[in-house]
């Protein structure tokens, strides 16, 4: 089976390399002529992997037109990149293809899940199905090949097993998985609260601030989730409590990163004066708020966070506020 995979940044680099470990025919096409001059002359990937030695087999390029005849596309590019990103391969696809989408959050204007907007902006008799591959994985890690777990969440199983045996491998193991609503929102939100224990982290707060919110934090997944027909038992999988574990506790996260300069400086206008990472969390954070609002739905973490980005709110009060609410019980 022939990979395109679109984007030459952090995560669609090392999942390309995981299926040129695995020798499958992939290519990565990416935008940006630094990155693919860099994968295809000096085998690396600087910009976001500073010492790392690529497999040398891995070939990338400029040419979006490689996507012609494609069996499987992966999709590694930012959320609001993929409305645009899809309806430029729509054209090109000649056959029923796998679409992989790696990405975690909204469409910005229509809230839309990822695969959701795929399968709006692939045309039916090109797309087999969309295949999210997501879960508990920084690049990082995965680019030097420490052992992760992710999934292959599909509502087609056949595709789901498709895409579990090409990229399984000693150090990567993936699941399968149907509950596409559960497992996106989970890996959505958990960006939120990643960048709410960046922000504790800075403002001071330690272990028992870290374990609060990763538990309180959970328990809003669960319900956003379960409210839109999620399953409550994909909260305690690899895209809930996994993805959120992982996210809230690494120095190699960005929304992580992002929360902890704001915690530390009590303040985010650095943070959107010089930020140029993908910081996800950030738009998501905006899209929680209001359909939580429209919905309601109880999200007290997500909600501060959103007062600290888009409200001027200081976080430090936002952490007092969080603990000053009216007690209630646990469960
Ligand atoms: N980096 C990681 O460890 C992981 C990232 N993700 C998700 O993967 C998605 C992609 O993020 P990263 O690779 O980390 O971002 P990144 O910032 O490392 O790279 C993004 C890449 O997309 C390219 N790009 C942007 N717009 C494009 C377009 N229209 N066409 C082609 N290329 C375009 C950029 O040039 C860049 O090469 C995000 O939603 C992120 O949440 C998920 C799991 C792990
Ligand atoms: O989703 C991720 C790990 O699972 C990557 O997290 P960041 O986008 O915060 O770096």
């Amino acid at each position: 089976m022939r990979t395109v995979v679109i984007g030459s940044g952090s995560w669609g680099t090392a999942l390309a390399q995981v299926l040129q470990d695995n020798h499958q025919e992939v290519l990565v096409y990416g935008v940006a002529e630094a990155e693919v001059n860099d994968i295809n002359e000096n085998h690396k990937n600087s910009k976001y992997f500073e010492d790392v030695e690529l497999n040398p087999e891995l070939k990338a390029t400029t040419d979006i037109q490689c996507v012609k005849g494609a069996d499987i596309v992966l999709l590694a590019v930012p959320t609001i990149a993929i409305d645009p990103i899809c309806h430029q391969i729509n054209d090109l696809l000649d056959k029923k293809t796998i679409i992989i989408n790696v990405s975690k959050g909204f469409h910005p204007e229509t809230n839309e899940r990822m695969s959701e907007v795929i399968r709006r902006c692939i045309d039916e008799d090109k797309l087999s199905s969309v295949v999210s591959l997501i879960g508990p994985s920084h690049a990082e890690e995965v680019v030097i090949r420490l052992l992760t777990t992710i999934d292959a969440i599909s509502l087609n199983n056949e595709d789901a097993v498709t895409v579990q045996n090409l990229f399984s491998n000693q150090y990567l193991r993936i699941y399968t998985g149907n509950d596409e609503i559960g497992s996106e929102l989970g890996v959505a939100i958990k960006n939120v609260m990643a960048i709410a224990s960046g922000i504790l982290s800075g403002l001071g707060y330690q272990d028992n601030t870290r374990a609060a919110l990763i538990t309180r934090g959970l328990q809003e997944m669960i319900r956003y989730g379960v409210h839109f027909g999620g399953q409550q038992k994909t909260f305690m999988g690899l895209t809930g409590i996994g993805d959120l574990i992982v996210t809230c506790t690494s120095v190699h996260s960005r929304n992580f990163e992002a929360g902890y300069q704001i915690g530390k400086e009590n303040s985010v206008e650095n943070f959107f004066k010089n930020n140029t990472k993908t910081v996800e969390g950030v738009r998501t954070a905006k899209i929680v708020h209001r359909v939580a609002k429209e919905n309601g739905i109880d999200m007290p973490i997500c909600e501060e966070v959103y007062q600290i980005l888009f409200n001027g709110k200081l976080p430090s009060d936002c952490a007092q506020d969080l603990m000053i609410r009216d007690l209630k019980k646990e469960f």
